[in-house]
């Protein structure tokens, strides 16, 4: 089973997925972007302040293509529970986010349409649901994609996938602390296995 954490950058997902390792120390734990040398170059364009959106959608999406030939699929085909800070859905979001003013009419729709021919949908995708100020105000505000305003497009797009899918969905409210939210993260993961 694939399960993915989501949300934006201070909603906690990194802090739920360390936990999680306790609870489930079978599983795969991983990311994205990931610690290949694409997730390298995926880590200069955020640095990078002048990078090119739709250049950066695809170094995005080729670290995701590795990702998931040499880490996702053969965990699932073992049988393995996979668990992924981050997948898919982050490009979607974001991507569709700094995209938003380019010539591409619905960014969203087509970063989908790329990902469509060879991802991996996962099972169950929770969402660490948070307003932009407080994800900002935790995430140290550090990188390009940490400014509020920009989260809150970014969140937008969330809600959009959502409501394109809200079964795979499980939304649960970041701002509990972090016990609260570990509890309910492992229920949702629990029923779900
Ligand atoms: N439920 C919570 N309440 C308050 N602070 C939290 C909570 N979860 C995480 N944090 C803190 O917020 C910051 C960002 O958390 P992190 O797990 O790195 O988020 P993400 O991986 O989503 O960017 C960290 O300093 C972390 O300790
Ligand atoms: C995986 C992914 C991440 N990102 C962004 C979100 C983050 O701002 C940044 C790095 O991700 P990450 O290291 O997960 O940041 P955080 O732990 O703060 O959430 O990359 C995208 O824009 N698109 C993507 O497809």
């Amino acid at each position: 089973m694939l399960v993915t954490l989501e949300g934006l950058d201070g909603s906690g997902k990194t802090t739920v997925w360390e936990s999680l390792r306790e609870t489930y120390p079978d599983a795969v734990f991983t990311r994205e972007p990931t610690e290949s040398w694409y997730g390298d170059a995926v880590y200069r364009s955020i640095d990078a302040d002048d990078a090119d959106p739709l250049a950066e959608l695809f170094l995005y999406t080729a670290d995701h293509a590795d990702h998931l030939s040499r880490v996702v699929r053969p965990a699932l085909a073992d049988g393995d529970l996979v668990v992924s800070d981050r997948y898919s859905d982050s490009r979607y979001a974001y991507q569709g986010a700094t995209l938003a003013d380019s010539d591409i009419d619905d960014p969203l729709a087509y970063i989908q349409s790329v990902h469509e021919p060879f991802t991996r949908q996962p099972d169950l995708t929770i969402y660490l649901d948070i307003n932009p100020e407080t994800a900002a105000e935790r995430s140290g505000k550090t990188n390009k994609f940490e400014q509020s305003d920009y989260l809150q497009r970014v969140r937008e797009n969330y809600e959009r996938l959502i409501d394109a899918d809200p079964e795979r969905f499980a939304r649960i409210d970041a701002t509990q602390s972090p016990a609260a939210v570990f509890e309910a993260v492992e229920a949702r993961i629990d029923d779900a296995l």
